[in-house]
């Protein structure tokens, strides 16, 4: 039986940081991945064709150029759907290949099938290979897959889930997403931008309830304003999917309405995949929706066994899965470099437009009953903004009104997932108003906005023409 330091079960982001930090650092190295494609949800089926499919979604309809130089074309359903879904393609296939180069590079070995456990030590892989490994230390990074409801008659061609919607052949004259998590939101946009009649189901009163709502109250506005039509508050009763496909599928509400639509997508929530993994051979723990559980260094119950990425739940994203692979190899292999993931981390919500955001919402800081403020710059307001055409977009500061010390960083608009990243420094290293006022920024940019928004705050606060 061939022996590694390290066994580690996927190459999604979690693995595959696992895999080559434990490698760099000289052990000896095994991943097992049972699909073609390595990466996993992050480049094969989630992450990185969904941000293709915006980008392309932009470029196909001009949404953001229309009018800007007096061209105003519009998205053609003659662009076939071939166009729409090749460069996602491109940059799948692409981005998979070089995370083969990345393991190989390091050295680790490779091995294509299905891993179970047969012991603590003792990994089988079935599929291309078929092989038993032993591993001094196992991390399992699984992933997870859609939630598939009873009564969702899902069959891959008008009913999708957010993997099979990476396969559609035409396109959907008109939609019903369920869920208005991130998955549903970001779907929405990007139909409704290429045309589609969007209805966005929720049971929620709120979408994304994580996010300032100032910021989540204007995603609505603007979402609502691309014609997506949204229905908070009620859930799927039943679905009737007709045999011919131009004949519309019915869907009935809890609230009684019904709506005709041409495609189905439900998009609320994952689990976590461990169905292969035969944990029940060892006995490692799992809890609800088939999650791993784990200590705060990743470790199962079964010391030698760990846990990384979306097999573990919250926060379940590529760049925290990322992380988790890179911190379980220093608390596995001791290599002090790594404790635990900073205790703020940005979200990137790539809806058109794109929300990004940093640290305490309004709605915390009241919650926490700290004394805050807010200070806000608009991007039609900025030299850069007015050059890009842009007509909607803030970025709140939201800091403490004594202190100064921003607390978190909002923001909505063009490249906002980009342009958080000060934010982030910001608020990891406690700077103030005072400091972001100080600091020179190229002119024109968009991070014009943090300077803006804080003397924004300063008025606020502390000027004397209140
Ligand atoms: C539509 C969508 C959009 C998303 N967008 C973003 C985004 O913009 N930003 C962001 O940060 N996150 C995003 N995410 C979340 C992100 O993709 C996941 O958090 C991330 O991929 C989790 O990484 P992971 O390594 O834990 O698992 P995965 O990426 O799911 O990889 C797990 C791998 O393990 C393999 N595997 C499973 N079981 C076995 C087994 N028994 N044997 C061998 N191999 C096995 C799988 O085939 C897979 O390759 C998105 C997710 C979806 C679905
Ligand atoms: N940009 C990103 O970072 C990004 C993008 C996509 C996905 N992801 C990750 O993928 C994971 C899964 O995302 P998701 O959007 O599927 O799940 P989610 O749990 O984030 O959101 C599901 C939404 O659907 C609603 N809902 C649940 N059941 C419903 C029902 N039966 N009817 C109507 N509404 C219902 C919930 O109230 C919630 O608003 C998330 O944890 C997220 O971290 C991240």
């Amino acid at each position: 039986m061939q022996k590694f330091d390290l066994i580690v079960i996927g190459s999604g982001p979690a693995g595959e940081k696992a895999a080559v930090k434990a490698a760099y650092f000289g052990y000896k190295v095994a991943i097992i991945e049972k699909e073609e494609l390595f990466g996993g949800a992050g480049t094969v089926t989630g992450t990185l064709p969904s941000k293709t499919l915006k980008e392309t979604a932009l470029y196909f309809s001009d949404k953001l150029e229309k009018g800007l130089y007096g061209i105003d074309r519009t998205f053609s359903h003659e662009a076939s759907m071939t166009a729409f879904m090749y460069r996602k393609n491109l940059v799948k296939d692409s981005s998979s290949k070089e995370i083969f180069h990345n393991l190989s590079r390091h050295h680790v070995s490779i091995f294509y099938g299905v891993a179970s456990f047969e012991n603590a030590h003792s990994i089988h892989v079935q599929g291309k290979d078929r092989v038993s490994l032993f591993g001094e230390f196992i991390i399992i990074a699984t992933g997870s897959y859609p939630y598939h409801p009873a009564n969702i008659p899902f069959d891959n061609k008008r009913i999708h889930d957010s993997d099979t919607i990476l396969q559609l052949t035409r396109h959907p004259s008109s939609l019903c997403i369920v869920g208005a998590g991130v998955i549903g939101c970001e779907y929405a946009t990007i139909f409704a931008t290429i045309g589609t009649h969007v209805y966005l189901i929720n049971d929620k009163e709120k979408i994304l309830p994580h996010l300032d709502e100032e910021i989540s109250n204007t995603l609505v506005k603007e979402m609502q304003s691309s014609g997506i039509d949204i229905l908070f508050n009620t859930s799927i009763e039943s679905i009737d999917v007709p045999p011919s496909d131009q004949t519309p599928i019915e869907v009935h509400l809890k609230n009684n309405k019904s709506l005709e639509v041409d495609m189905f997508l439900f998009a609320a929530g994952r689990s976590g995949n461990i169905k292969q993994l035969k944990l029940e051979q060892v006995g490692v723990k799992t809890g609800k929706r088939e999650l791993i559980i784990v200590d705060h260094q990743y470790r199962t119950n079964i010391s030698n066994i760990f846990a990384v990425g979306d097999v573990i739940g919250f926060p379940a994203l590529a760049s925290t899965s990322m992380e988790q692979g890179r911190i379980v190899v220093a608390h596995i292999f001791q290599t002090q470099d790594l404790e635990h993931l900073p205790t703020y981390f940005p979200y990137g919500i790539y809806t058109i437009p794109e929300v990004s955001t940093i640290g305490l919402t309004t709605e915390e800081a009241k919650e926490k009953n700290i004394l805050y403020a807010t200070g806000k710059a608009y991007y039609a307001n900025m030299p850069r903004g007015k050059i890009m055409g842009a007509k909607t977009g803030m970025l709140k500061l939201l800091f403490h009104k004594d202190t100064l010390q921003i607390l978190g960083v909002h923001i909505i608009g063009r490249i906002a997932t980009e342009i958080i990243h000060y934010g982030v420094i910001l608020v990891e290293d406690k700077k103030t108003l005072h400091h972001v006022i100080s600091q020179v920024f190229n002119c024109p940019t968009l991070h014009d906005l943090y300077k803006y928004a804080a003397y924004d705050g300063l008025i606020q606060t502390t000027s004397k023409f209140k």
